[in-house]
């Protein structure tokens, strides 16, 4: 499905007049909905430009109508298991605050606690209906990304790190931030507690479009974990406010807040290149180029994701209006699979365990079905997937690990098996299993191969019950050759780790290569490749953390503060050591300003070449 693209036209401000008025909305049909606004051409003002939307909202559309015709439906979805992003995107003062938050009156109040009560509502009544049996419980984390830089908001201020949180990728290309903060939330009135408290930290400002300019982007995430008796679903909900773009022409924008401005325009700017690569079907997306973009992650994110583009009525707005027109148009052709995520299973589904056990025996040489040990991925959607849920054969998935288990004499209670979920980090959420892969439940009818390599002149003996019996000797030469594994496993891990820049290649496969082997090996290069993935996106990280500085003191030096541009840039050298035209900037910033020369070749570290041009590739001609 693609992204539900939304607009909202605010009312006139005080002081703002209806003559100025240039945005409208319209319908395509008599009678019908608006779906289309309409905007003068900028060049010829009695030709109009329209753009077609899946809905547009009027001035006089209240809070309460925005909320029950875009949000509220979303609910039974989010609660299916799909993941429900909501963003507001628009240039500065046009409404994005006062729709995703709103005011403090019960009226006034915006998408997001109005989408809380309606979390905390169902919840309570999936509770009821099932008498208890699943419980829903509610937990939100929500961070502000200040000039590129991503902060917790359910934290004070005073503990903020000046580098801000780290951003890790997952599989399945969703971006989390590490070491966030989640309360759990039982009712509206602690979310409304700890909204307002959180919301005080976030940084606002006043600027001449807006006299409480956010200065950041606001993500809040609402995670709805339901427990029944048998599995737990969770999906998350996530409101975001977006800082708007700000033409500094108009708004007079003092030092401080023409940093900030720049990182805004700059990750807004990404997000509208991001829009345009993905409608052309580029396969380059810059998502890493900014914070934002990496985190919104739009058409890589799965569930249901609806953009509201908030516009300003009037004429002052007009350019500025039509590229947020353009820009949205564009992600209508955003395609986002919804997916609902993840159910893990407490234990096997009874009309399984049932069947289990009516079906031939353990011992017998009948071989079980396979059942769904770790979770099960559905890849159909909302209200068809769960009539098809009923009619869909059990989905099997396997459950990977290195170790080799104690072999049972017999098979454990399929009824009070645990559960193992596979690791999360190691498969890609996205990969749909086709085929159902071997469990690694022992079958009692099979002897593992590895088993059969690793008892050498042991045999093993299979009973006439089909169970498996080990002499002492055997289970012996098993443990030693598990420690054995293991020791080469870390030793290789860490010759990789010390040579993790240097990108070491894969260990040489084994000569024999037994199943377990060919695990070992898989889980080798699966983590060499993580930490390959790490080092690129430290790397990355470093690199926008240097074209921050660099910005920065462009602006320092646009606004004639020349000693806070060179700060900027002495701060943005180590990034890119023995950049000519940086070192270059450096010392005559230090002559002008009389300060004796700096050691700047000290940066240097012999890599300088290859940053050298990578820095002029990405910022057209140099810093
Ligand atoms: N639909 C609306 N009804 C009434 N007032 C509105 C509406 N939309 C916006 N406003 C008012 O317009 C002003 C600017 O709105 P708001 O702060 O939400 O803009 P914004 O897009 O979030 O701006 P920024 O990007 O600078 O944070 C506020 O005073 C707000 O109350």
């Amino acid at each position: 499905m693609s992204v539900r693209v939304v607009a909202r036209i605010r009312p006139l401000l005080d002081g703002e007049h209806e003559k100025d008025i240039i945005v409208r909305a319209d319908t395509a049909e008599a009678g019908k909905p608006n779906t289309i606004v309409k905007i003068p051409s900028p060049k010829n003002g009695a030709e109009d430009f329209s753009f077609a939307f899946n809905s547009v909202y009027d001035q006089s559309t209240s809070q309460e109508t925005l909320y029950n015709s875009e949000v509220q439906p979303l609910l039974k979805s989010l609660f299916q298991g799909l993941d429900v992003t909501l963003f507001a995107y628009g240039v500065t003062g046009t409404g994005k605050t006062h729709t995703m938050r709103g005011g403090l009156k019960l009226a006034d109040r915006g998408v997001i606690p109005r989408l809380l009560s309606g979390v905390f509502r169902r919840g309570k009544k999936i509770a009821k209906d099932s008498d208890g049996d699943t419980s829903v419980t509610v937990a939100l984390s929500y961070y502000e990304i200040y000039n590129d830089k991503v902060f917790d908001l359910l934290e004070p201020p005073e503990q903020r790190t000046p580098m801000g949180l780290p951003l890790r990728a997952e599989a399945g290309g969703r971006t989390v931030v590490c070491g966030l903060t989640e309360r759990r939330c039982d009712d509206l009135r602690d979310f409304e507690k700890l909204y307002i408290e959180a919301n005080n930290n976030r940084v606002t400002a006043a600027t001449k479009l807006n006299a409480h300019s956010s200065r950041s982007h606001a993500i809040l995430r609402v995670k709805v974990t339901q427990s029944g008796p048998d599995c737990v679903r969770e999906s998350t909900a996530s409101a975001i406010d977006l800082a708007g773009s700000e033409d500094n022409r108009r708004t007079d924008n003092g030092k401080e807040r023409l940093v900030e401005s720049a990182a805004i325009n700059k990750s807004l700017f990404v997000l509208s290149q991001c829009i345009d690569a993905i409608s052309r079907g580029d396969r380059r997306v810059p998502y890493r180029e900014s914070k934002m973009t990496r985190i919104l992650s739009l058409g890589q994110n799965h569930g249901i994701t609806v953009m509201i583009l908030n516009l300003s009525p009037l004429r002052s707005y007009h350019l500025d209006t039509l590229s947020s027109l353009n820009v949205s148009s564009r992600a209508k052709r955003i395609e986002v699979r919804e997916i609902e995520n993840e159910v893990v299973y407490k234990q096997f589904p009874k009309s399984s365990v049932a069947a289990a056990h009516g079906g031939g025996g353990l011992g017998g040489g009948k071989r079980q079905p396979l059942q769904p040990l770790a979770n099960a991925h559905n890849v159909q959607s909302g209200n068809a997937a769960a009539a098809a849920a009923a009619a869909r054969p059990v989905k099997a998935f396997s459950v990977y690990t290195d170790e080799l288990k104690p072999i049972p004499t017999s098979r454990p209670s399929l009824a009070t098996s645990e559960i193992r979920r596979a690791s999360p980090a190691k498969r890609s959420s996205d990969q749909e299993p086709t085929t159902a892969r071997p469990s690694k439940l022992a079958r009692p009818s099979l002897l593992p191969s590895s088993l059969a390599a690793s008892s050498g002149s042991h045999h093993s003996s299979l009973s006439s019950q089909g169970t498996i019996t080990l002499s002492a000797a055997q289970i012996e030469a098993m443990v030693e050759k598990k420690v054995a594994e293991v020791l080469a496993a870390r030793m290789a891990a860490e010759q990789q780790a010390a040579a993790a820049s240097a990108m070491p290649p894969p260990p040489p496969p084994p000569a024999k290569s037994s199943g377990q082997d060919a695990a070992a090996t898989m889980q080798r290069r699966l983590e060499a490749l993580e930490r390959r993935i790490e080092a690129d996106e430290r790397r990355e990280d470093a690199r926008s953390d240097g074209l921050r500085y660099l910005l920065a003191a462009r602006q320092h030096k646009e606004s004639g503060d020349e000693a806070a541009a060179l700060r900027a840039y002495e701060s943005a050298l180590p990034f890119f050591p023995g950049q000519a035209k940086l070192v270059g900037k450096i010392r005559r910033l230090r002559g002008r300003l009389g300060l004796p020369g700096c050691d700047v070749g000290r940066h240097d570290g012999g890599g300088g070449r290859g940053r050298r041009d990578d820095v002029r590739g990405r910022k057209g001609g140099g810093v």
